[in-house]
């Protein structure tokens, strides 16, 4: 059943919180959806926002600063939970591990292949029930994300570039096996076969002939650029199969809400570009 938590006005537009019983995940979710008030009689796109580590569906609804844009360009903007809740759902002292650190794949392993499979529910369960909540959806849709959700909006529209017009991320974590947050959540959710974290490793993904315009912002004074979040590995693999990748570093910025707040105009501008083009 869907309830509604609460309802917003904002920039003209209205955001609203929802709560349903997922069946992929088994257990309650949350998730909050902003519907611009739409101009005229035209279609909208669905765009996705994935968050990082410690983060639910409120650090971009409150922070994100993606409001007027999205009323602005007329996109619809979903922002779903970072992992299954609940007293039930295995979690981990650890803020990289467990509640709030689902990395987006399907989990194989025990305990986390219970709930766990997040990749499914925003392949499946979420988008369905979504849609249905969009009068005027022209049938669009792109994704976009920050950190370990940067990650997730990378790793999912390579996995699936027929369903996303375009990706955009934030410090992404774009090469999850070779760093030290990849390889924790990898080995603890999937176990120790290489092959299968390679399905969810975006590098490997990029081995394929048509994938979706990427767009990538970096601050340079992001605390965890130097170690998680190098870009050097992946913008080569998108040489090596002449995939075009927009990747600006910015200088000063951190890795806070505060980059994605001054940043987020240029993110929606470009998946606005791209849904446009393909109307
Ligand atoms: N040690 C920190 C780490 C948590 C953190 O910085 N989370 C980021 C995402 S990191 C990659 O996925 C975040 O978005 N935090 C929420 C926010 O509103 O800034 C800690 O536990 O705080």
């Amino acid at each position: 059943m869907l309830k509604e938590l609460e309802k917003k006005k904002v920039f003209s537009g209205y955001q609203y919180r929802y709560q349903h019983d997922s069946q992929v995940l088994k257990c309650s979710m949350v998730f909050t959806l902003f519907l611009p008030k739409l101009d005229n009689k035209q279609t909208i796109p669905l765009i996705w926002w994935l968050s990082g580590l410690t983060c639910d569906d409120q650090n971009f609804a409150t922070k994100g600063g993606f409001q007027a844009y999205a009323q602005a360009n007329q996109q619809a903007i979903v922002i779903p939970d970072t992992s299954p809740r609940g007293e039930g759902v295995p979690d981990d002292d650890a803020y990289d591990l467990g509640q709030g650190a689902s990395f987006y794949l399907d989990a194989s392993q025990e305990p986390w292949s219970q709930n766990y499979l997040m990749y499914t529910y925003l392949s499946q369960e979420l988008p369905e029930l979504v849609k249905s909540l969009i009068p005027n959806f022209s049938g669009q849709e792109a994704i976009m994300g920050h950190s370990m959700g940067g990650y997730g909006a990378l790793m999912l529209a390579l996995r699936q570039p027929e369903r996303f017009q375009s990706v955009s991320a934030f410090a992404p974590i774009t090469n999850p096996s070779q760093v030290e947050w990849g390889k924790k959540a990898f080995s603890n959710y999937l176990g120790d076969n290489h092959h299968q974290w390679q399905t969810y490793d975006p590098i490997y993904l990029l081995d394929q002939e048509k994938v979706p315009p990427m767009l990538i912002t970096q601050g340079t004074a992001d605390e965890f650029y130097p170690n998680q979040l190098t870009e050097e590995a992946f913008l080569s693999a998108a040489n090596q199969h002449n995939h075009q990748v927009t990747y600006n570093k910015e200088e000063a910025y951190d890795h806070s809400y505060y980059t994605i707040a001054s940043f987020i105009g240029q993110h929606l501008a470009f998946h606005h570009d791209h849904l446009r083009d393909n109307i």
